[in-house]
């Protein structure tokens, strides 16, 4: 038995065998075949287990995650029928008598050069699908298994070194019972997207590839971060009972469903759920979410090959603002980049992508992606409360350019007879320092903020949020942190305008007292950390928070106002 430490990403716990999630080595060299006869009915072979394998997968992606994720394997299957690509291996076979993976690789890769070259995003992706299918090819033909986290059927705790948010979002929640990783950090996009799943998860356990074997029984540990390797029968008996517990803790929970959040000395707020599909409004629902306070809307472009149209975006929009019932829904407008990537867009690899052209830099820049969104949002607008928010707002230009283009999509959209609803509040996202700094400069344009301590608290601090080794400087309760915030709230309440945030922080037990002294007035977060929230903002009394202000903006360390807190708010 063994275990490992790290960042508990997702509540719950999780106890099956370990499937590990992994890139294998496909690396070929070249050798000189006798019998190239055999040599051509070996690659063929190949090539028809790697045809059966992707019509099964293809079946498997149209009945869980629908036709447009289906397509991406049809495409593949036509790559594997296609004679321009076959033939000229089965050449080589013959004219060098080289052996079939070194041919396969030699012809995909002259092809897969010759398409990225060209300036036509048509032949970009068929580069990107002959990648794909050779690798499957290769595998085969030098007997290496590629694994398939949509093909398991018995229930299973994944490890991998990493996770990318379509992997996750690809996860089958029957049968994998929860993730562990070597990297990552709980505000990486794999953490909220388990969150939002449902999923037990503790990332960042540096060593989880390099401790666990295929098969290994593992206990994932969301709500400690343990990983434990092997466990003994009476450790599994033990966390059997910690899963009990954890379950009656949910359904204590539960009770308060309709309930308002008021805090002790009657003072509402609100709390709402930040989602990435319209699937997850059911979560919001169940969990008793008050609102939807960051829809991110990047998730509907990403496990696709090609743009959502605009009617795509249109019904996606349209069914969260149905489901919510008119309660509020702040959607995010796309914000790609950082750990969110969009490879059918082929942007230029960056040094720091973090930093790069990203979010609304992105779409001030290419318009038309910009547009698009703005038009089917403004076109739902009228089955709900919609508010529209920008992502990564540096500057008060760009807060303005952004607004004028919304403005003009609008007034074309009305020109054309189309209604649009009227009560669209608009804000910005608050997750860069420069615009918490000019707070009170933006509190006279915008509607709202909603702040992103995520991403505030990277950029403050100078530490990736993905990176494990610098997350002993990712310190939401930093004073510099609490300071930034404490702008913002008092900024914003001077032109009488409202302030969220929908950073993990709003979600947490310590930071909860904090923010609710400071005045913030809608908290959004994971849908399964409403009913904790709500339970513990029931038995605060806001003003009595509010009293703790001064002292604790005024404390010189992270660990002073942790220590406080614990201490002053009874938090565990
Ligand atoms: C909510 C945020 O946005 P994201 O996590 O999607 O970057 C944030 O930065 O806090
Ligand atoms: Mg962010």
């Amino acid at each position: 038995m063994l275990e490992l430490k790290g960042i508990g990403a997702s509540a719950g716990i999780a106890i099956a065998k370990a499937y590990r999630l992994e890139e294998p080595e496909l690396t070929v060299s070249k050798t000189t075949v006798a019998d190239q006869d055999a040599e051509i009915r070996r690659f063929e072979e190949a090539i028809q287990k790697s045809k059966s394998e992707l019509e099964k997968i293809k079946d498997h992606a149209f009945k869980e995650l629908g036709k447009d994720k289906a397509e991406i394997f049809a495409a593949h299957l036509l790559v594997l029928s296609d004679p321009e690509l076959l033939n000229p291996v089965k050449d080589k076979i013959s004219s060098d008598a080289s052996n079939a993976e070194f041919a396969m690789k030699e012809t995909a890769d002259m092809f897969v050069s010759m398409f990225e070259s060209m300036d036509n995003e048509y032949m970009k992706e068929r580069a990107a699908d002959i990648r794909d299918v050779t690798k499957r090819v290769i595998a085969h033909l030098i007997g290496v298994e590629l694994p398939n986290p949509s093909l398991i059927s018995e229930e299973v705790v994944i490890i991998a070194e990493d996770l990318t948010p379509s992997d996750t979002a690809q996860l089958n929640r029957q049968y994998v019972l929860g993730f562990t990783t070597d990297i990552g950090g709980r505000t990486s996009h794999s953490a909220i997207m388990a969150r939002s799943m449902e999923i037990p998860a503790v990332v960042g356990t540096k060593e989880a590839t390099a401790k666990i074997q295929n098969g290994t029984m593992v206990i994932v540990d969301g709500l400690s971060g343990d990983v434990i390797i092997d466990p003994s029968a009476e450790t599994i008996a033990a966390y059997e009972e910690k899963k009990q517990q954890h379950e009656a803790q949910k359904a204590e929970w539960a009770k308060l469903v309709n309930e308002p959040t008021v805090s002790k000395d009657g003072q509402h707020v609100e709390l709402a759920a930040n989602i990435g599909t319209p699937k997850d409004v059911k979560g919001v629902i169940e969990n008793g979410g008050e609102a939807v306070g960051l829809y991110r809307t990047e998730f509907l472009y990403m496990g696709r090959d090609q743009l959502p149209t605009e009617d795509e975006q249109f019904e996606a929009y349209k069914a969260v603002l149905t489901n919510m019932e008119g309660k509020p829904v702040v959607v995010r407008t796309l914000d790609i980049g950082g750990d969110k990537e969009l490879p059918y867009l082929h942007l230029p690899k960056e040094m720091n992508p973090f930093l790069g052209f990203r979010a609304i830099r992105l779409c001030l820049e290419e318009q038309d992606i910009f547009r698009t969104q703005l038009r089917a949002l403004l076109r739902a607008s009228v089955y709900g409360n919609l508010r529209i928010m920008f992502p990564m707002i540096a500057t008060l230009d760009e807060f303005r350019q952004a607004k004028a283009v919304l403005l003009e999509e609008k007034a074309a959209l009305q020109s054309k007879g189309t209604v649009v609803s009227e009560n669209i509040e608009i804000g910005i996202m608050v997750e860069i320092p420069s615009t918490a700094v000019m707070a009170d400069v933006f509190a006279k344009e915008v509607d709202f903020f909603s702040i992103g301590t995520n991403d505030l608290v990277q950029y403050t601090m100078a530490a990736d949020r993905m990176n494990e080794r610098v997350s002993y400087l990712y310190q939401p309760y930093n004073p510099a942190i609490l300071r930034l915030i404490t702008l913002v709230i008092e900024a914003a309440h001077k032109e009488g305008k409202w302030v969220g945030m929908c950073g993990e922080m709003a979600g947490d037990p310590i930071a909860i007292p904090i923010l609710l002294g400071l005045g913030l007035d809608e908290f959004s977060m994971s849908a399964t950390s409403i009913l904790p929230a709500r339970t513990q903002i029931l038995n605060l009394s806001k003003e009595e928070a509010a009293s703790h202000k001064e002292q604790i903006l005024g404390m010189q360390t992270t660990q002073e106002v942790i220590d406080f807190v614990k201490k002053t708010f009874d938090v565990k």
